[in-house]
Order: structure tokens, then sequence, then C-alpha cells
């Protein structure tokens, strides 16, 4: 009987003993959560002035000087400089790079679809059509911007593929350009490029950071399972491949820092995005380009007016309108470069160098009237030197300047030159489309407070006002400002190729190309309305 007692009385204790335990982790699990600032995201509303949080009691809490960033499925609120929480360090954006991070998500398909920094798919990056690639280890082909691999149910069926292992097994994938893989010196370096993939065991969907994982991979140590060569202009698909819409996706890669997709957008937070009810995503052509100028912080404008919720902005510049081997792929071509969208989205691409083609303003008109364009310009003198910067000439004046019988003069009829005379330009579109499409930003404002030039814009797309400082993170060591998404919790900037320092010009030649611009500055004045301050004529 006492035993029974006791062991009645042990029992009692063990059970209070293990509903104290779980009561304090669960406590310290609700602090732990609350220190670490997510709530969960139907708690979170934006308000004008910041943001406003439900408590799980009910009441409510304005987050002002807090900056809320919406992850996952979780609101994450962080101090207003965005240090506090798991800020990673500054992701770059890259125009012309490979896959920087990996996603393979859900379980069905046997498509890959390979991102680069910017989100741009792998055959975005090479050439519009897809490239070809390396059919080895399991790697079938990439077409219409997707990458496929042998069906993984293949996998493991031979010895080439065994070692690639089955669902759930680590894949490495290197994906080189083909100028990388001729060198192979880049190659050995290219590290960059490699990333792992995992074979998604049922509905896991597996980020993989490709800067971690490349610190980890050694080149040497031949840990690369896939090779993916991306042909520069190769035509098309290896024959055989089916077309998107007859596979069932199996594996999504995608750019961990990519830009917002669409389908994520309400998913986050309805009060930022709300597709209209019952409608499916599609591609449409742009309501609105950013034409010019080439060298002015066009790609800057692009990627800050990406972060609206209510752009769907094209990631590589589109080239249709000015290139004659794109203009030739018809309107449809066009169309299917731009992202899916809804009809409450502004559509957008940027192609800096349509600002100076003709046929660009004709065929723009043809196809919109309406079309609202956006032109960023810097002092002309600057925007040659960001030209002769990329190009790297040992004496930048030889690309300005010529000596004929002893003098020296300017050599207007050079492109990099005759594209900074944007009077002539803009006056080529003043011919088809009113000024009142025409939207006109200069880079140095735009570069010092670029959230006061994206309202403006925003107001000009008729967007509803939705970017603010906080989107902005001013970058000291760059001296630009980066952006802060609402989507993802990393700072982004811009690719470090943007920005770099100009080479000298010898202060003569920098003085005749200031007296060559003087006057088309001054027209350009006139027919604005508005002063920049550029430097203006100088003396010889
Ligand atoms: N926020 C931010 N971050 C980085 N760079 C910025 C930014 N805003 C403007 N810029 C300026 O953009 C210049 C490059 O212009 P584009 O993007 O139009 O160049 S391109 O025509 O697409 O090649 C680039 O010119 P350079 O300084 O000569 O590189 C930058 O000055």
């Amino acid at each position: 009987m006492k035993t029974n007692e006791g062991r009645c009385i042990r029992l009692v204790l063990i059970w209070m003993a293990l509903v104290l335990c779980v009561y304090f982790y669960d406590l310290h699990g609700r602090r732990k959560s609350t220190e670490e600032g997510a709530v969960p995201i139907n708690a979170v509303t934006k308000t004008s002035g910041g943001w406003r949080r439900r408590d799980d009691g009910g009441a409510e809490r304005e987050h002002e000087d807090d900056n809320i960033v919406i992850e996952e499925n979780l609101a994450v609120i962080k101090d207003a400089d965005g240090s506090h929480g798991n800020v990673d360090p500054e992701i770059e954006l890259q125009e012309d790079v490979l896959p920087e991070s990996l996603e393979v998500s859900e379980n069905q398909n046997d498509i890959l679809l390979l991102s680069n920094r910017n989100g741009e798919a792998a055959s975005d990056i090479h050439n519009h059509d897809g490239a070809s690639v390396d059919a080895e280890n399991g790697v079938r082909g990439i077409q219409n911007r997707m990458l496929y691999f042998r069906d993984p149910k293949e996998l493991g069926k031979n010895d080439e593929t065994k070692e690639k292992g089955p669902k759930g097994s680590n894949v490495n994938v290197a994906v080189h350009t083909k100028s990388e893989l001729s060198d192979p010196k880049k190659s050995a370096n290219s590290l960059g490029a490699v990333a792992r993939l995992r074979v998604a065991p049922e509905n896991i969907s597996t980020n993989v950071d490709f800067k971690t994982l490349t610190d980890n991979l050694d080149p040497s140590s031949n840990k690369v399972d896939e090779v993916v060569s991306l042909e520069d202009g190769a035509q098309g698909a290896p024959k055989g491949i089916p077309s998107i819409d007859t596979v069932t996706p199996m594996m999504r890669i995608r750019s961990k820092h990519r830009p917002w997709t669409i389908s994520e957008m309400g998913k986050y937070s309805r009060s930022l995005f709300t597709p209209p009810p019952h409608e499916a995503p599609v591609q449409r052509f742009p309501k609105a380009i950013i034409i010019g100028a080439g060298k002015c912080g066009t790609r800057a404008l692009l990627e800050f007016l990406r972060m609206h919720p209510y752009i769907a902005a094209a990631n590589s510049e589109v080239h249709f309108f000015d290139l004659d081997v794109n203009f030739r792929k018809g309107l449809d071509w066009y169309k299917a470069q731009m992202p899916l969208s809804y009809s409450n989205q502004i559509t957008i691409e940027k192609t800096p160098s349509y600002l100076w083609s003709q046929r660009a303003v004709e065929e723009i008109y043809k196809l919109d009237k309406k079309m609202k364009l956006m032109i960023i310009i810097k002092d002309p003198v600057t925007r040659a030197m960001s030209q002769a910067t990329r190009t790297k000439p040992e004496h930048p004046e030889s690309m300005f300047v010529e000596n004929v019988a002893g003098t020296l003069r300017v050599v207007n009829e050079s492109r990099t030159v005759d594209w900074g005379v944007y009077v002539k330009y803009i006056k080529m579109w003043l011919q088809w489309f009113p000024m009142s499409q025409i939207y006109v930003i200069e880079s140095r404002q735009f570069v010092y407070n670029p959230a006061a030039e994206i309202q403006q814009i925003e107001r000009f797309l008729g967007l509803p006002p939705m970017i603010t400082e906080r989107n902005f993170y001013y970058n000291r060591s760059k001296g630009f400002y980066c952006m802060r998404p609402f989507h993802v919790r990393t700072i982004q900037c811009l690719a470090p190729g943007k920005g770099l320092p100009h080479p000298t010009l010898e202060p003569r030649v920098r003085d005749m190309l200031y007296n060559y611009y003087h006057e088309h500055n001054e027209a350009l004045f006139n027919l604005l309305g508005r002063r920049f301050e550029w430097k203006s004529r100088a003396r010889l």
C-alpha cells in the first residue's frame, strides 16, 4: 500500500516537474522570440509613419523608430539603423555575374532555374535566347531561362550519377562562363560560381548561401559535381528538352537576395501589396521605361524603383528597340522578356541606350503613346569620364580630343562625347512624346537623396507612395546609398563596378570638354526650365 502511495506521489511529482519544465521552456522561448523581435506577419501593419504591431493580448503598439523587416513568415523588428538583429553583411548586386545563392524548393520538378545576384536567369545573363550547357553529369540543357537537370529519379542509376546521390543529398554545381572555362586561372578562381544544391526531400525548401559555401569549397579538392558551361551567344537548348509547360517543376533555384517576386508580395503583407482578386499574373508590355542616359545611374534608378511592390521590373537591359538583332525578334519576344505582373502593377524596363536611338522613339510611340519615360542625366563631362573608366584607355584624353594639324579639337562626332549632348536627344523624344510623359532626374540629386527622387517618380507613375528613407542605407565607404527592400533582411548595394574612381583628365582637355558642352547644357536648362549645378564654361 505504502509502496503504491509512494509511487503515486513520485508520479505526481514527476508530472509537476514536467509541467514546470514545459512552462519555463515556453516562457524562455517566447522571451527569446520577443528579444529577437520576431512576431507573426499578421500582427504588423504598415502605417504612414512606421509600423503598428498587435501583441498577443490584442493591444496595439506603434513602432515609429523601428524598422520592421518582413521575412519569410515573420516580421522582424530592428532598430531604425538596421543594426539590431541579424542583418547580414552587405550583399552586392552584380550585373554580370553568376548565381550567388540558390534555393531549391518544392519537390516535383526536374527544372533548375539559375539566377544571378540580380535575380536574372542564367540564360538571360549571356543572351536572350538561352544558352547551351554542358550536357554531362545530369545537366540536360538550358532553355527558356530554365536549366534542366537529369530527372533526380534517375540519379544513382549509373556510376556517373551515383555519387551525386539520391534525394536529400547535396550536389555541387559550378557555373562558368565560356571565357572563365577557357582560362584555367579564372576557372580555378571562379569559386564564386559554385553552389551546392540540395536535392530536396519532400516539400523542403533550402536556402543555400553562395558566399558561405564558397568559403568551404576548395578548388583543388575536386568537390564540384556538375560543371555548367554557358556559351556566350549560343543559340537555343539541346534538342529533346521538354518545354517548361510540359515539365513538372521539381526543383527551382533562385537567388536568395533576388528581387521581390509577385507571388510573394501578397503573401508577405497585404498592406504592402494586394493583387486583384482571382487574377493570375502574366507578362505585359512596360508602361514606363528608363531610356537613359547610360552611365548616369540607370541601374540604381531601376533597382531602387524595383523595391516598390507595385512595380514589376525586368532584370536585364532588354535592348529591344535599339539593337537590330533583338528588334527582328518582334514584340512577342519583347513581352517575353518582361516579368510576370498583376494588372495593378506597372511593368518597367531600363535600356540606357534608347535615349540615343531614333528607332526607339518611333517604335515605343507605336507600342504605346502613353508610355512614361524616365531619363537620368549627369554632368556630361562626368558621364564621358564614367564611360572612359569602363573602357580603361591608357590616355582617356584620346577618347575626347584629337590633334588636327597641331591644334587640339573635341571629337564631337565620337559617341562618348555626343551622347552627353542631352538636349539634342531629349528634343528628338519630344517630337513624339509630350513633356508631361518625360521625367528627367539629375544624377547628383538622386545620389544624395534617392528617397526624395523616388517619391517624385512614384507620383509621376501614379503609384501609391511607399518608398521612404527607411528603404535606403548610406554606405560611407561606397559614397552611395544602398537598398533596404521591404522583404529581405539584407542591405543591397550595387555592384562594385559602379562608382569606381575616374582617371584624372588632363586639365586642358577637361576644360575643352566643359566649353564644348556649355551651350548644349544651357539649351537643356532652357528646355527643362531648371538648371543643374554642373560646372560651366572653363577658362582656357
Ligand atoms: N546608389 C548608387 N550606387 C552605385 N552607383 C550609383 C548609385 N547612384 C548612382 N550611381 C552611378 O551610376 C553610375 C553608373 O550608371 P549606370 O547604372 O547608368 O551605368 S550603365 O549605363 O548601366 O552601365 C555610376 O557611375 P560611375 O561612378 O562612373 O561608376 C555611379 O556614379
